[in-house]
């Protein structure tokens, strides 16, 4: 009776308990059902864009490694070649130790099956003395596998960095095109990931190949001496077959790991973008304890990538099990016992057990018709010793035959993986070179999960359309538009003439294209119709709001884009320049010139931007393209900066929304944005009419001049 209760109790706790479970598995799978949701569409799309052309084991997969390998290999007397030559004699040096060893293996085995003591010994001394070199090649290869796939890395990582910094690609990658999205994965762990991969596959094949040639000679030795069996010619050939039915089995059914991994890779980069990203805004972040926000956007992005990442292991787990059923199971079910009870010949035998299967062991066994062969009818009369060498030999042999096949047959999904590598390292390759060539696309591309970002073709871009013509000093613009990456017209046609004795001040509201017209005249955006003479680029000089501090010392900061060797400069002359921008006390502050600090961080914002002006006084170009820099200087010092600039004969170009700026400028270009970004007016003026313009500025700029005032 209690026993009978505490059963039901026992039933009714743990179904209770069930259901309890189940429920919440049930609630958990809404939730990421509802989480990734969103994920799924975006999935379709990106599917279509970005692996729309097939990822696998095909012609554009050889023909995009061909490309690479000529690459990785320029010269025959390239040291990757070296290094190539070197590890393959290494593997086919190992492949001949390979049956070197399986024949004292059987010599051993005889020895002693003969009890024979001398043979013995001396058998095994070689077979120690060999053991030497053996590790070695084995060791050796290791070596010579890093070692290339270190040589074949800085072979692609230069090439890659070369195109990357070519015509300002590195900048073009990310604002006026859109396929790579995380260039530094592409250019850091996709190489490596990639040419490790080639490398270890190379390793891996190469001796597989050899194996299975030095096994197949054996067979074919074997067949021209076994005369009495029938159908020993046949049963190579369909042993054949059903390795490359298996192949080709394994080739259909096999889930596209090409494209698995490419897209895991990019899911990869999204993630590492998005921790870089935090990581340059941490102080605003902080500021407005967005860590939330920030949190809940890099979780999405790495269950994103967990769930591309479950999906190759899911598609492994069913895969590998054909594969292992094909090749562990199917090759390997024949009945050696039984077949060796029988007194065939057990080299013949067991070669088939291992490569052919039951059915096709069958064949000679049951046809074989011979008697038992010896090298010494007296001492062994049967051929034990003989057969039981060459049993020993062809063991080892064919396993290790059998095992090459395998080997190479699960290659597949890894040399599919590799396909999808190469594909990442060759469009990285190829986006370079067009970016290089003003050749770009914007296509829709996933940022997140939830935010789009569409490219709005109001014009048809065609870079070719316009003509940058290179004059002596004067900027002139005749019919120019002003179009940015995404084919927005800003400005439908500008035409203007600035002349080196012009110091010319560029106003207007947010988002009219001021900036953007600095991008046009140093030629970081293309023009797509209209005319465009100016300058060599080396004559202009732009200072940003946010000027860039590079890693190094206080004197890389004053000289760059210089570097050490290329200053022209002594000391003193750094000194004066820097009182130019009344920073003087820094070099005190900070212990000198050649201090090495991370100046992003410990400047204030105005140091930055006088630090960025004082880049103009080292540099003296014939234009200096000021981008409201100076909004962080106070208004004496500016003052202070832009004479001593003038004094230097460089023209200003100024964008401001100061009106204080105005004393030091003799000409006015107004951007009339009316809120659509489509019209927009330009005019240059005398000074007389800067006054008027002056005026209507004022009320404009009510607010700011107040302050200025204060
Ligand atoms: N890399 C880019 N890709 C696409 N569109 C861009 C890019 N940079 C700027 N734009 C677009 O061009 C417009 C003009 O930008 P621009 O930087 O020239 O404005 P601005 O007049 O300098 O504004 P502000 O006074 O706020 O600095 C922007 O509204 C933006 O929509």
């Amino acid at each position: 009776m209690a026993s009978s209760r505490r059963t039901k109790i026992f039933i009714f706790s743990s179904s209770f308990a069930l259901i309890i479970y189940l429920i919440r598995r049930y609630r958990r799978y809404l939730r990421l059902k509802k989480f990734f949701k969103l994920v799924q569409s975006q999935k379709k799309s990106l599917m279509s864009i970005t692996l729309s052309s097939s990822i696998g084991i095909n012609k554009r997969f050889f023909n995009q490694l061909l490309v690479i390998i000529k690459i990785l290999i320029p010269r025959l007397r390239s040291d990757s070649f070296v290094l190539f030559v070197t590890h393959l004699t290494a593997l086919i040096s190992r492949t001949f130790l390979s049956v070197y060893i399986a024949r004292l293996d059987g010599a051993i085995v005889k020895s002693l099956v003969q009890r024979n003591p001398r043979d013995f010994i001396r058998t095994i001394s070689i077979f120690l003395t060999v053991a030497i070199p053996a590790s070695f090649i084995n060791s050796f290869i290791k070596f010579a596998e890093s070692k290339l796939a270190l040589a074949f890395r800085s072979k692609l990582t230069r090439y890659a960095y070369d195109s990357y910094f070519r015509n300002q690609t590195y900048y073009r990658i990310s604002n006026m095109d859109t396929r790579l999205l995380t260039p530094d994965q592409n250019l850091t762990d996709d190489i490596e990931t990639f040419t490790t991969t080639l490398t270890h596959l190379f390793s891996h094949l190469t001796k597989p190949f050899f194996d299975i040639a030095v096994v197949s000679w054996t067979l074919v030795v074997m067949v021209q001496e076994k005369k009495r069996a029938r159908g020993l010619k046949e049963v190579p050939i369909l042993t054949i077959m059903v390795i490359f039915m298996t192949f080709l089995a394994l080739r259909k059914l096999s889930p596209r790991f090409g494209k698995l991994v490419s897209e895991e890779a990019r899911r990869r980069g999204l993630l590492r973008f998005a921790h870089t990203r935090i990581i340059t805004n941490a102080e605003e972040i902080a500021f407005f304890d967005g860590h939330e926000v920030e949190k809940d956007w890099i979780l999405k992005l790495y269950y994103q990538l967990r769930e591309q990442t479950n999906l190759i292991i899911k598609k492994k787990l069913w895969f590998i099990m054909l594969e292992q059923f094909l090749m562990k199971y199917f090759w390997h079910s024949c009945p050696q016992k039984h077949i060796i009870l029988n007194g065939m010949n057990s080299m013949v035998i067991h070669a088939l057990c291992i490569l052919g299967g039951m059915v096709f062991i069958a064949i000679p066994i049951l046809t074989y018709d011979g008697s038992g062969e010896t090298d010494d009818p007296i001492g062994d009369p049967l051929g034990i010793s003989s057969r039981t060498e060459a049993f020993t030999v062809s063991k080892n042999l064919l396993s290790s035959g059998a095992d090459a096949v395998e080997r190479v047959i699960s290659s597949y999904k890894e040399i599919a993986q590799l396909a999808g590598y190469t594909n990442r390292v060759y469009t990285m390759l190829q986006v370079f070179d067009e970016c290089a060539h003003e050749r770009y696309q914007r296509l829709p591309t996933i940022v997140g999960e939830d935010s789009y970002i569409e490219a709005k073709r109001k014009v048809n871009l065609n870079p070719q359309g316009g003509r940058t013509i290179e004059s002596d000093a004067d900027i002139i613009a005749e019919n120019l538009p002003i179009i940015t990456p995404n084919g927005d017209v800003i400005i439908e046609s500008l035409s203007l003439k600035i002349t080196p004795n012009m110091h010319v001040l560029i106003t207007g509201p947010n988002g009219c294209g001021k900036s953007s017209f600095f991008r046009i005249v140093r030629g970081l955006w293309p023009i797509y119709s209209g005319f465009l003479h100016r300058p060599n680029p080396s004559n202009f000089f732009l200072i940003p709001q946010r000027p860039y501090m590079c890693p190094g010392t206080l004197r890389d900061q004053i000289i760059y884009p210089h570097r050490m060797g290329q200053a022209r400069i002594n000391d003193n002359h750094l000194m004066e320049i820097l009182n130019n921008v009344e920073l003087q006390y820094i070099v005190q502050r900070e212990g000198g010139l050649n201090v090495e600090r991370d100046w992003k961080d410990i400047l204030s914002g105005g140091e930055k931007q006088r630090l960025g002006l004082a880049r103009i006084f080292y540099h003296k170009p014939k234009y200096a393209l000021l981008d409201e820099c100076t909004s962080a200087v106070s208004i004496d010092v500016e003052g202070k900066i832009y004479e001593r600039v003038k004094k230097l004969g460089i023209s200003l170009l100024t964008i401001t929304h100061r009106p204080s700026l105005w004393a030091y400028h003799t000409h006015l270009l107004q951007f009339n944005g009316d809120g659509e970004k489509e019209r927009a007016e330009s005019q240059l003026a005398g000074i007389p009419e800067i006054q008027r313009r002056l005026d209507e500025l004022t009320q404009l700029l009510g607010e700011d001049i107040t302050d200025d005032q204060n």
